[in-house]
């Protein structure tokens, strides 16, 4: 087994916590590009968690399952994984830990050193990310707990649309809530700019021009591109708006949640369990947030739940052509992106009328382009990383601290 073995203080540990998954690795820092040593994964938090860990060539390294999702939390996965790594690698010693922070909100327009009062200044952002906030702060919390000299770098999932135009960031409510920081934010920002950084070198071309990456996983959004840099995307002031996802509603009539609050007695909390764990596949097909359960069903409500998925999908991403003024590229990711097909199929037979063609045989098989030959928009798988993005954007920030320590 190629067992990584543990070098002097070389190492950069990533923390990638998202809403059902906690994904790590170990990153040597080298002349170029980050090389990874390690990356593992424990997915499935809250429904039926397991635990795999990989080395670079692929071979498994460690692996564990758990009979019941309630038992096992982010914070036990946590320990878990720390545990783990301890056990590999005696005595590893870390030149820092990236963390991926889904809200910046406006003070964080880039990754930046933890520090004290920049930890608060995140844990104050908690009501806009619920579900994210308080999972991707326990590692920075635990690790400051356990390693105090190891230097932390917080990255945001908000940070690659702070440039997004005034107007794309705005809602129609009275403007001085939009300078108290009630606006469009966008999310999954590290995925899309590894896709930005990834794809040019996968079509030089179509990469500068007008691009939408559909990252697909447990959270779900679209991000149009221009040039390789954020112009709009589906997700606003909080992770739960724009499409459908594994337990969140997406886009709303507000009405609605006044409705609810009204008629059935609802308060913030429940509103909150209801739009943000309750809803989404789950709640649609009654059985699972897991696209891969109800590609695998065949009750008619998975089907409904899919077609609402897909739905969400292909009307957005009208909206995001319109900003765009047009499309050259389409690009999926991430976990239902990467892998299912069918999603894939269905959503670009929905673009035709933006010029978008599949080749059916290439989109089984999941290689890089989808788009039939000709097709004048093409379509693109491209596997995220959001690991690797943190990974460098921690290198920098570490070299920039070092270059500036006396
Ligand atoms: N082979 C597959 N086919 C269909 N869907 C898949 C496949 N593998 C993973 N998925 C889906 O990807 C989603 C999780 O995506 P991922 O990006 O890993 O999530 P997270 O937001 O937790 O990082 C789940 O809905 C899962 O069902
Ligand atoms: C922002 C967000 O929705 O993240 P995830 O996809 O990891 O839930
Ligand atoms: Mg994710």
């Amino acid at each position: 087994m190629d067992t990584p073995d543990a070098p002097e203080g070389d190492l950069i540990a990533v923390a990638n916590a998202g809403s059902s998954s906690l994904k790590f690795s170990l990153y040597r820092r080298g002349p170029g590009e980050p090389e990874p040593v390690l990356r593992g994964l424990i997915d499935g938090l809250g429904e039926t968690p397991r635990f795999t860990a990989r080395s670079p060539s692929g071979e498994v390294v460690g692996e564990q399952a758990w009979d019941t999702g309630a038992a096992l939390g982010h914070d036990a996965a946590l320990h878990h994984v720390i545990e783990f790594v301890q056990g590999l690698m005696p005595g590893v010693s870390l030149a820092g830990i990236g963390h991926r922070v889904v809200h910046g909100g406006t003070g964080f327009s880039e990754p930046v050193l933890v520090t004290p009062e920049r930890l608060a200044a995140l844990q104050a952002l908690t009501p806009l990310a619920p579900l994210h906030q308080p999972n991707n702060l326990a590692p920075i919390r635990l690790a400051r707990e356990v390693l105090p000299d190891v230097p932390q770098v917080a990255c945001f999932d908000t940070a690659f649309h702070r440039d997004n135009d005034e107007v794309t960031q705005m809602f129609a409510l009275p403007f001085e809530l939009h300078e108290a920081g009630i606006r469009r934010y966008g999310f999954h920002g590290l995925s899309y700019e590894y896709i930005a950084s990834r794809l040019p070198r996968i079509d030089a071309e179509r990469a500068a021009g007008r691009v939408i990456a559909a990252h697909l996983g447990n959270g779900a959004s679209l991000c149009a591109m221009s040039g390789g840099r954020s112009v709009a995307s589906t997700m606003g002031f909080t992770a739960v708006d724009g499409l459908v996802m594994g337990t969140r509603c997406g886009t709303i009539d507000p009405g609605v949640l006044l409705y609810l609050m009204d008629e059935r007695g609802l308060d913030a909390r429940a509103i909150e369990r209801l739009i943000y764990r309750e809803s989404g596949l789950l709640g649609v097909s009654g059985l699972s947030a897991d696209m891969r359960v109800l590609l695998g069903s065949d009750t008619p409500r998975a089907r409904l739940a899919i077609d609402l998925f897909v739905n969400r999908i292909v009307r957005e991403i009208g909206s995001l052509a319109a900003a765009l003024g047009g499309l050259d590229a389409l690009v999926f990711t991430a976990g239902i992106g990467e892998h299912a097909a069918e999603v894939r199929r269905r959503v670009v037979a929905g673009c035709a009328w933006l010029g978008a063609t599949l080749d059916e045989a290439a989109n089984r098989a999941g290689t890089t382009r989808i788009s039939a030959p000709g097709s004048r928009c093409a379509a693109f798988v491209v596997p995220t990383d959001e690991e690797l993005m943190i990974a460098r954007h921690t290198e920098r920030v570490l070299d920039t601290f070092r270059e500036n320590s006396p």
